[in-house]
């Protein structure tokens, strides 16, 4: 028995990272009535068929976590990547795939893009604050890349950002081999490089794995829709000291009178910048019923 991940699905077939390298897998059709499809990440252990090599996925480990679009499980961290210098990165993104990502259970860490053009005072401070952890990198000079690899060593992890924040050139920075590795897996599946669209991951130097993202748009939108507003509060950390504090039980932390996660707003303890996108994000889920919640399978 062989244990392994699943670094890419296509077409019924399954490329699993095993200490003997990179097989390819096929799955019964037994997971159907238990976890389901076999996603990339999921923890696998397979057999080898002595004819050819290929092997059959065994088992399925239970997942940590699980996105649905794209499909990966078991995601350690997200990386939001963000940047003070053009294009200046809206608050409101980085808020949306942290409190994500906290949310399902994930390590969530905000990078700091650009600073040799602008250190992003005002942003590093923010999340300074917000119980996430921030890091300020420039993928010119090189600050900062040193920390970042520390951060997702040994991790599988994945990167978000708004187009043109220099998350691509923040990976390359990272990791040389980034670029070729993708090469490499898609040679030996024989396709090409026509698949972006499915969810890869990649293996990096000294262990871990990074996924790679098309962007805040597909990663947000429909992980945010299985988000209940009431348990929204607990996707911001730097709300958790007054949650059980307001005047009033269940209170939403919008505009409540005697709301303790307003009075700290006010009292500058939590940035403004992040209760506003609290009032969004719950705005966008407050009608949202449990029952559609487990319509839609994974929370
Ligand atoms: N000054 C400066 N420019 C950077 C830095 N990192 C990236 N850039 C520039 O920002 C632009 C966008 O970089 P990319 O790495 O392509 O950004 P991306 O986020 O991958 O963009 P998409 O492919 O649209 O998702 C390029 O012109 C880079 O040279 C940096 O640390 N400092
Ligand atoms: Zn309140």
């Amino acid at each position: 028995m062989i244990e392994g991940i699943i670094l890419k699905g296509i077409g019924g077939f399954y490329y699993v990272d095993t200490a003997e390298g990179l097989i390819e897998c096929k799955a019964r059709g037994r997971f159907r009535k238990t976890v389901g499809k076999p996603i990339v990440g999921d923890r696998v252990t397979l057999e080898i068929q002595p004819e050819d090599g290929t092997g059959y996925l065994q088992t399925i480990a239970p997942r940590k976590n699980s996105l649905i679009r794209p499909a990966v499980a078991n995601l350690d961290l997200v990386v939001a990547v963000a940047s003070a210098a053009p294009p200046v990165t809206d608050p409101f993104l980085i808020d949306k795939v942290t409190a994500i990502a906290v949310h399902k259970n994930m390590d969530a860490l905000v990078v700091i893009n650009k600073t040799d053009v602008n250190p992003g005072d005002e942003l590093y401070e923010t999340y300074r604050r917000s119980g996430i952890e921030v890091l300020r990198v420039s993928a010119h000079t090189g600050e900062g890349i040193d920390a970042l690899r520390e951060r997702i060593r040994g991790r599988v992890s994945a990167f978000a950002g708004n187009s043109g924040v220099g998350k691509s050139s923040v990976l390359n920075r990272l990791d040389s081999s980034f670029g070729a590795e993708v090469g490499a897996i898609s040679d030996k599946i024989g396709r090409g490089k026509h698949t972006t669209r499915h969810v890869e991951l990649h293996p990096i130097e000294g262990g871990g794995y990074i996924a790679d993202t098309p962007g805040f748009s597909s990663f947000e939108t429909e992980q945010m829709d299985l988000v209940l507003a009431e348990d929204l509060q607990y996707a911001f950390p730097e709300f958790e000291p007054y949650i059980g504090q307001c005047k009033f039980t269940g209170c939403a932390h919008v505009k409540e009178k005697g709301c303790a996660v307003l009075a700290a707003v006010e009292n500058g303890e939590i940035a403004k910048t992040r209760h506003e996108s609290y009032v969004k994000l719950y705005e966008s889920v407050k009608d949202l019923k449990e029952w559609e919640l487990t319509k839609g399978g994974t929370r």
